[in-house]
């Protein structure tokens, strides 16, 4: 019997419960909400996200975390980036044996500005831990419409292991051991979304968003290969794919953010009418700190910073952009620069 729990009954955690649970597999959704947790059970609706999907039957849903931890040895951690060393730390006292846990939030923690494998080697060091990544929005994953992701672990076997439990007909699932690359390119395309969202509200037109996705791009490869990233894994699902679909979507968070912002919201006012979290306006934050030590140039993420937490009008931020000195577009070996 192939079991698994899935902590956080959002929508992506909804999503992946029931494309499982659709596909035979016994799956069990922890929500922080009791109440959230029984409706999902009694009515096979979740009220709060992707409200009207008919979940599989074979999905049940807890509010209580030993349960859900004792479950299954393969967790699925869905809660956002700020709030996975938390559900780490609850859960740590809940290890078991053969244990493997599988992180899909893209993001960076802000106050210590680790990527989140970082964070589970610190909380669970025993802990054979994985991501999964890439273009997936949860609506159309949750349709059962046809998606291609990564999943990346250090080891080899474990990669695999999750391969062969979370690929479905639908939704292809390839391995990668480039685990910095792909928690790079899930963390900074969410920024870039917001950057997109912001010149479409402008009034910019493709070109312009063309260029942003492009250049987004270059600066994704240049902090992943300086942080021991393969470039080439930027230039895949996990980078320019998921950088496509969340800048061209508007099914995506970060990039109806920035629409907002970009129409004269401050963030906070844009966070309150999206409802949903958008990493990019958190992830920009130790982005740009990284960067700064780092000595990597993040032009359009630091931009975005700007936008969002100086409250610098998108027109200034554009000019800024546009005025930068003449270059050429890949000096040699430009990703290391
Ligand atoms: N929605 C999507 O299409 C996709 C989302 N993701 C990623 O998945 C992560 C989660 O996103 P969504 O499910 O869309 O978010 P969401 O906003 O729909 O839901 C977040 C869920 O996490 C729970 N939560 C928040 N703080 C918590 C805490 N401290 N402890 C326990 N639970 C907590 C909330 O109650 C809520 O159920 C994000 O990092 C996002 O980037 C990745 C791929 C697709
Ligand atoms: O990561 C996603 C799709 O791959 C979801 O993007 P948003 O969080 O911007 O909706």
């Amino acid at each position: 019997m192939t079991t698994i729990t899935v902590f956080g009954g959002g929508s992506w955690g909804t999503a992946l419960a029931h494309l499982l649970a659709s596909e035979g597999r016994d799956v069990l959704l922890w929500c922080r909400s009791a109440e959230q947790a029984r409706a999902i059970t009694l009515t096979g609706r979740n009220p709060k996200h992707l409200k009207t999907v008919d979940l599989a039957p074979k999905l049940l849903s807890t509010a209580n975390l030993s349960d859900a931890a004792d479950f299954s040895p393969n967790w699925i951690s869905a809660v956002p980036a700020q709030a996975f060393r938390s559900l780490m730390e609850r859960l740590a006292p809940f290890r078991q044996e053969g244990l493997r846990i599988c992180n899909v939030a893209k993001g960076i923690e802000i106050a210590s500005g680790f990527r989140l494998s970082e964070v589970a080697a610190q909380v669970i060091p025993d802990g054979d831990y994985a991501l999964l990544s890439g273009p997936s929005h949860a609506e159309e994953v949750a349709a059962g419409q046809p998606a291609a992701v990564v999943v990346a672990a250090v080891d080899e076997a474990t990669a695999r292991h999750w391969q062969e439990l979370v690929m479905t007909p639908a939704f292809r699932v390839y391995t990668s051991t480039d685990v910095v690359g792909v928690e790079i390119g899930g963390a900074v395309k969410n920024v870039i979304a917001v950057g997109a969202g912001i010149a479409r509200a402008m009034g910019l037109g493709d070109n312009a968003t063309a260029a942003l996705v492009t250049r987004g791009l270059a600066e994704i490869m240049r902090l992943g290969a300086r942080l021991g990233a393969n470039p080439l894994t930027l230039a895949g699902l996990t980078g320019a794919g998921d950088l496509m679909v969340t800048c061209f979507s508007g099914l995506s968070r970060n990039y109806r953010l920035g629409l907002e912002i970009g129409r004269g919201k401050s963030l906070q006012e844009a966070s309150d009418a999206l409802g949903e979290v958008a990493e990019g306006a958190f992830t920009v934050r130790a982005l740009v700190e990284h960067a700064l030590k780092l000595d990597v140039d993040i032009p359009l993420s630091m931009a975005v910073y700007g936008a969002l937490y100086r409250g610098t009008p998108p027109a200034e931020l554009l000019e800024a952009l546009l005025v930068r000195s003449p270059k050429p577009e890949m000096p040699p070996l430009f990703w290391r620069e």
